[in-house]
């Protein structure tokens, strides 16, 4: 939601645990603790090569004016907190500072995408805000990044709002934007994102009819300039095109154009030749082929490689829903708190958490291309010379004289936003922009390079240390 009046969401909008951990802490006097947390994921989602960072200034305008209502506060009375913690938490604001990535960035798994730096009990009370805002768009602006990566110039439609999850899909669209479509069927999210909305129609309104002609002809009248004819309710080349072509020969005596008619069933390969053969026989070039029916970027992928003449992708479920991924597996963790940095011990080196406050270096290759590295340092570090594997001690690798960009730039201060609101569109540029320097090894979908992410050698020593102070013997 890029405009917090339309989604009017307050600080509850999280797990009770967060609330009840931040009584113990008020109780304490541990909530004002100095508090560092790190977002980042640890799997990328579709067997994939990359993922795009999607759903931050949705965050930042929820944060900016986040606080317990009124309704809230007397709510929270029933779970049997504290009276004077509820009354603390009347002038709960969150104040700290946030530092991310740029959104529409690639980003990829081990590496803070985001640093949060608050005091403990705000820190703690927007996680969950977080990870649900974020996770969600980032998975799905990833989904459409590869439909876009198949499409090539093609128009992309988003049509996913009846199949998504609730009201989840409103954010399904602005991701998909930032992934790379074009325009979308749901027309709240058009108007408040900027972006175009774009529609056909529905096999309900033919039947309505019964006769296919007089639908279609009852469409072009009412609906002249956006007139795009649905035409597989009967058959879609013995009756829904013939009868598409009279109509738009009809509207050329009146002056007007066919935008397009629609597949939605059948071998969309087969009948977009078909068609397309058809209307080009009638002089019909510039009406435009349109398919829909489950698509997603393996069928994209697959009809453009069988020459479908399709100009227009309309995709639903397969992008909304992220399918088949539920959702992306980003986590919240603890890095430093009272000064002293923190670890999270787990018997697997992949799930130990990487202590400190942290700045991440995307390296450059002598081409200006992305290198496929991103190295993590300690924040007062300003370069990454070496870079230890995360996980297997010996191997490591050198970035001597290669260029080098940090990728954290602090966007919240004092629970104020830094950056300007940019228009979605610009985000979705930005996006393809740094797509563009990644290498396309890491772009295909059969086993892609893998980037690689590592550590500075004080961040190392640094884990290898708290590590070991808190093995066991
Ligand atoms: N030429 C093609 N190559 C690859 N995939 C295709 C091709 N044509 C259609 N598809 C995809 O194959 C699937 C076809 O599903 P299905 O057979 O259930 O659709 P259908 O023929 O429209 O049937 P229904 O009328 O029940 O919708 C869809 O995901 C569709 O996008
Ligand atoms: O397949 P998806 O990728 O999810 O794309 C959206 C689908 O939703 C519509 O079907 P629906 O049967 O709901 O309505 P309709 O009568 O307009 O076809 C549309 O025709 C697409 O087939
Ligand atoms: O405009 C369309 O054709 C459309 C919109 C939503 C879902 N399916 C199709």
């Amino acid at each position: 939601m890029t405009d917090p009046e339309r989604l009017d969401l307050t600080a509850t909008y999280t797990d009770l645990y967060q609330i009840a951990m931040g009584q113990v802490y008020f109780l304490n006097g541990h909530h004002h603790h100095e508090a560092v947390f790190d977002y980042f994921f640890r799997k990328l989602p579709f067997g994939g090569g990359y993922a795009i960072f999607a759903g931050l200034y949705d965050l930042l305008e929820l944060l900016e004016r986040l606080h317990f209502s009124a309704d809230d506060l007397q709510n929270l009375k029933q779970l049997g907190l504290r009276d004077e913690y509820i009354a603390y938490l009347k002038g709960f604001r969150f104040r700290g500072s946030i530092y991310a990535s740029a959104e529409g960035d690639i980003v990829f798994p081990t590496r803070p995408v985001m640093r949060i730096e608050g005091t403990m009990l705000e820190a703690q009370l927007i996680e969950t805000l977080l990870l649900n805002l974020v996770n969600f768009q980032t998975l799905i602006a990833t989904k459409a990044s590869r439909m876009r990566q198949v499409a090539g110039e093609r128009t992309l439609a988003e049509f996913g709002l009846r199949r998504a999850q609730g009201l989840g899909g409103y954010h399904a669209t602005r991701a998909a934007i930032i992934g790379g479509f074009n325009s979308t069927s749901n027309v709240k999210a058009a108007f408040d994102f900027g972006v175009s909305a774009s529609g056909t129609m529905a096999h309900s309104f033919i039947q309505h009819h019964g006769d296919e002609l007089s639908a279609f002809r009852m469409f072009a009248e009412g609906r002249p300039d956006h007139c795009v004819l649905l035409v597989d309710t009967y058959d879609t080349l013995l009756s829904g095109v013939p009868n598409a072509i009279t109509v738009a020969k009809e509207m050329e005596q009146r002056g007007q154009r066919l935008q397009g008619i629609r597949l939605d069933s059948g071998d969309l390969a087969y009948l977009s030749k078909r068609a397309r053969v058809m209307l080009d026989n009638a002089g019909l070039h510039h009406v435009k082929i349109v398919a829909s029916n489950q698509l997603d970027e393996f069928v994209i992928k697959s009809l453009l490689e069988q020459g479908a003449p399709i100009d227009v992708f309309g995709v639903g479920t397969s992008l909304v829903t992220g399918h088949p991924d539920a959702a992306l597996d980003g986590v919240y963790k603890l890095s430093l708190t009272q000064n002293k940095p923190r670890i999270k011990i787990s018997e697997s080196l992949k799930k130990i958490t990487l202590p400190h406050k942290k700045q991440v270096f995307r390296i450059y290759d002598g081409n200006g291309h992305f290198a496929g590295a991103d190295g993590i340092t300690l924040h007062d570090e300003t370069q990454i010379d070496v870079m230890h594997h995360p996980f297997e001690p010996d191997k490591s690798t050198s970035f001597a004289g290669l260029r080098q960009e940090p990728l954290l730039h602090k966007v919240m201060e004092q629970g104020k936003i830094l950056i300007e609101k940019k228009p979605l569109t610009f985000i979705a540029e930005y996006s393809k922009a740094r797509l563009g320097l990644l290498p396309e090894e890491y772009k295909r979908f059969q086993n892609p390079h893998t980037y690689k992410i590592g550590l500075s050698p004080r961040l190392k020593a640094l884990r290898d240390q708290l590590r070991s102070e808190y093995r066991k013997p």
